[in-house]
């Protein structure tokens, strides 16, 4: 009931119309709609970005195929674009989702774990962190629309959002899986 009121004045605030229903889950399904007209869409490689002047919400959608995995890259291409967002006055909240089907993100890329050098595992591992660091300090209302499966770095960028609501499909999963994988999470 809390995460609905906190939702409700939320979507009030940047002008969207959430259809919330319950689920036998226990998880909260929404579909967000945008409701008024101005609006501008960009598209960089792996983002594409739709930005509702009149309401102040920009829709971030990710589309790095497969599966949205967070290379140094695609984390460098968020980061981005969060910044002009919020050098954008007129810029209040965000919403981040996936384009790909079934997964929101994930997670981080392994390839760019797998036989890189030391320098380039640096380089991507702060990356990682500026994402993480960027959207959890953020001044806009951040909020993570699950609409796939987020393991690990994917349930990292959702946990900075905040606030999340993810998809009700059972077949979804949402965690930390770094013990599956012999990897230790940073000591942040
Ligand atoms: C402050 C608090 C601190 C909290 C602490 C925070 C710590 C953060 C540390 C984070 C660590 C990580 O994120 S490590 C990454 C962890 N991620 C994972 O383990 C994801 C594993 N993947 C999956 O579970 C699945 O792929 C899933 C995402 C559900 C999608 O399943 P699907 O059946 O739809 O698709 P698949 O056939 O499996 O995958 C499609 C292709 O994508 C590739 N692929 C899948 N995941 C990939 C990945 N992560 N990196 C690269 N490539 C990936 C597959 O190899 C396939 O490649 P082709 O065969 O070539 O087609």
């Amino acid at each position: 009931m809390a995460l609905r009121a906190a939702l409700r004045k939320s979507c009030a605030l940047t002008g969207l119309f959430c259809q919330l229903s319950s689920s036998r889950h226990g998880r909260v399904c929404a579909s967000p709609v945008l409701v008024a007209q101005q609006r501008n869409s960009s598209t960089a490689q792996n983002i594409k970005l739709d930005f509702d002047q009149s309401t102040g919400v920009a829709v971030m959608h990710m589309q790095c195929p497969p599966v949205n995995a967070l290379s140094l890259e695609f984390l460098t291409e968020i980061c981005i674009t969060v910044e002009k967002l919020e050098m954008d006055k007129s810029c209040r909240g965000l919403i981040i989702t996936s384009s790909q089907p079934k997964v929101f993100s994930a997670g981080l890329d392994l390839l760019e774990m797998y036989e890189t050098s030391t320098e380039h595992r640096g380089e991507f591992w702060r990356a990682v962190q500026e994402m993480w660091l960027k959207l959890y300090s953020s001044k806009l209302v951040t909020i993570a629309a699950i609409n796939g499966s987020s393991p690990a770095g994917g349930c990292l960028m959702a946990m900075t959002c905040d606030y999340r609501i993810m998809a009700d499909n059972p077949r979804y999963g949402i965690g930390l899986n770094e013990t599956q994988l012999g990897m230790v999470a940073p000591f942040w």
